[in-house]
């Protein structure tokens, strides 16, 4: 790891009476939401979530026990941290309409892509702690990966509370944030290619003659187990990847298909493209 980034491995101390705004609970804000509950973050009564459509509002208060408005301004004045979960080109107006709950001693946690910290900073006027947040879908099983970066105006206490949240959901690891368009390429948008490849690899096991079920848990539990082996043996990947690569074997066989087919250029393309378009999405 660079020096600009670390991994936040020590658990920071939850703070009593946190109150938490979720502004824009769709997919992945309800992720949150959902795990924030199901691992005592909070309390139901400490959190403020809001969408766009009423009825929906009304559906997931019922689901969750929890205040779900369309008010973003009430959800935001009740909460010491506020996060924004909102399309990317939607921020701006967020920000326009909690102006005014915007005190010096509020967190706004932005999971928005795109949106720089500077840019939620220059909305709100003045100085205002700010962080920027990327996590992923795997959230919901708190096996997410979260990469967080500090705006401009934001105390060490803060960048604490805001690891402690995520760390609810998975690991967290700080990076500078030029980066936060890239890590959007890849663990951001990274589970929607991961679940195109274990898709195709159950795929293939029906195609060579096992009941589906059985080759989508071959695929899924194979994907899981060779990811732990990376992160827990700290072995690079190549060299794992020769332990099961037996000389004159069968291995070395469908290796040489995947690299005719570019499966490995062809990732690398699909996380350049994902972190290009990253790059774009607070312009609509
Ligand atoms: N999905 C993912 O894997 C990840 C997404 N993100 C980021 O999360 C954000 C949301 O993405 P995602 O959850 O996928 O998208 P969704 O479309 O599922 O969620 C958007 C939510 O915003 C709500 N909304 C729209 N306008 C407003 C408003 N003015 N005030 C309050 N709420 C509003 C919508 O309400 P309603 O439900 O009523 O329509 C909806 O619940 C994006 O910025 C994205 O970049 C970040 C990491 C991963
Ligand atoms: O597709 C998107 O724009 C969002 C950001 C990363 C994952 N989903």
């Amino acid at each position: 790891m660079s020096d600009e980034t670390y991994e936040v491995v020590a658990p920071v101390p939850v703070m009593p009476g946190l109150r938490v705004a979720i502004l824009g609970t769709g997919k992945m804000g309800g992720i949150l939401l959902q795990a924030f509950l199901k691992n005592n973050l909070v309390s139901p009564d400490q959190i403020f979530a809001t969408v766009h459509h009423p009825d929906r509002a009304q559906a997931l208060s019922a689901q969750f026990g929890v205040e779900v408005t369309t008010d973003n301004l009430a959800a935001a004045q009740q909460a010491d941290v506020i996060l924004l979960g909102v399309k990317p080109i939607q921020v701006p107006g967020v920000i326009e309409q909690i102006k005014s709950a915007l005190s010096p001693d509020k967190l706004v946690l932005s999971f928005a892509a795109s949106v720089t910290t500077r840019s939620i900073e220059a909305a709100a006027g003045h100085d205002l702690g700010v962080i920027r947040a990327m996590p992923n879908t795997p959230a919901m099983l708190a096996a997410g990966v979260t990469a967080l970066c500090g705006g401009r105006f934001v105390s060490e206490e803060q960048m604490a509370i805001a690891q402690r949240i995520f760390q609810t959901v998975g690991r967290t690891v700080v990076v500078d944030e030029k980066h936060m368009d890239a890590v959007t390429g890849l663990s951001g948008s990274g589970p929607a290619f991961l679940y195109i490849i274990i898709e195709a690899l159950a795929e293939a096991g029906v195609n060579v003659g096992l009941p589906r079920d059985v080759a989508t848990l071959l695929a899924a539990q194979t994907t899981l187990g060779s990811a732990r082996m990376v992160l827990e043996t700290g072995y690079h990947p190549a060299l794992l990847k020769d332990a099961v690569t037996t000389p004159a074997g069968c291995t070395v066989d469908g290796i040489l298909e995947l690299e005719e087919g570019g499966l490995r250029v062809t990732l690398i393309k699909a996380v350049k493209r994902a972190t290009q378009r990253a790059k774009e999405l607070a312009k609509g």
